[in-house]
């Protein structure tokens, strides 16, 4: 199912787990911050709508998408339930897209695999900025939202098993 035809902030809170005892970690990226913002406003607010305390989000900064690899790393050092990687990734003039995006997801997926704690994909990889603008709050909602729902089930997961 693409993103259009599916709300990303949309959730039942029914179905989400009790996440008050829970410590995040957030690590954004600085590139095309005006769309990481909101998708970091995006993954705070469902966190806190769904009883996470304020001082149990950690969030570091980091330059680009590609550094979110080492700064999910360090962050799955710290004591906390999931970490969620914020980025933006916007096609430009060159193929410098394909290899950030494949170098970011591919990242990532190794710190799931290599480590306990979970890291949560919350990265646009968008062909314009209205793709983005569209996915980060706006008419199809805001994968921040969608990637703090997946963050607390997988916390969830990772208690109980
Ligand atoms: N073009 C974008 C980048 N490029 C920068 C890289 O992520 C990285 O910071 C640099 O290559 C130094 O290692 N990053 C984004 O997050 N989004 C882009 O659109
Ligand atoms: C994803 C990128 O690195 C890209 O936005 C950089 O732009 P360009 O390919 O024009 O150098």
């Amino acid at each position: 199912m693409a993103t259009a035809n599916k709300n990303l902030s949309e959730y039942d809170k029914a179905t989400i787990p009790n996440a008050s005892n829970f410590r995040f970690g957030i690590v954004v990226s600085e590139w095309n911050d005006t769309i990481t913002e909101g998708l970091y406003k995006g993954a705070y607010d469902a966190l806190i709508d769904n009883g996470v305390e304020a001082q149990n989000i950690i969030r570091w900064d980091v330059p680009g998408s590609f550094e979110l690899i080492y700064g999910c790393k360090k962050m799955q050092e710290q004591m906390v339930n999931a970490v969620i990687a914020i980025g933006s990734v916007i096609q430009g003039e060159t193929k410098h897209f394909d290899f950030v995006c494949e170098g970011v997801t591919q990242g990532i997926k190794d710190l799931n695999v290599l480590h306990e704690t979970p890291v949560i994909f919350c990265v646009l990889t968008d062909n314009n900025m209205q793709q983005s603008i569209e996915r980060s709050g706006g008419i199809h909602g805001n994968k921040g939202t969608e990637a703090a729902i997946a963050a607390i089930k997988m916390a969830k997961l990772r208690q109980d098993h």
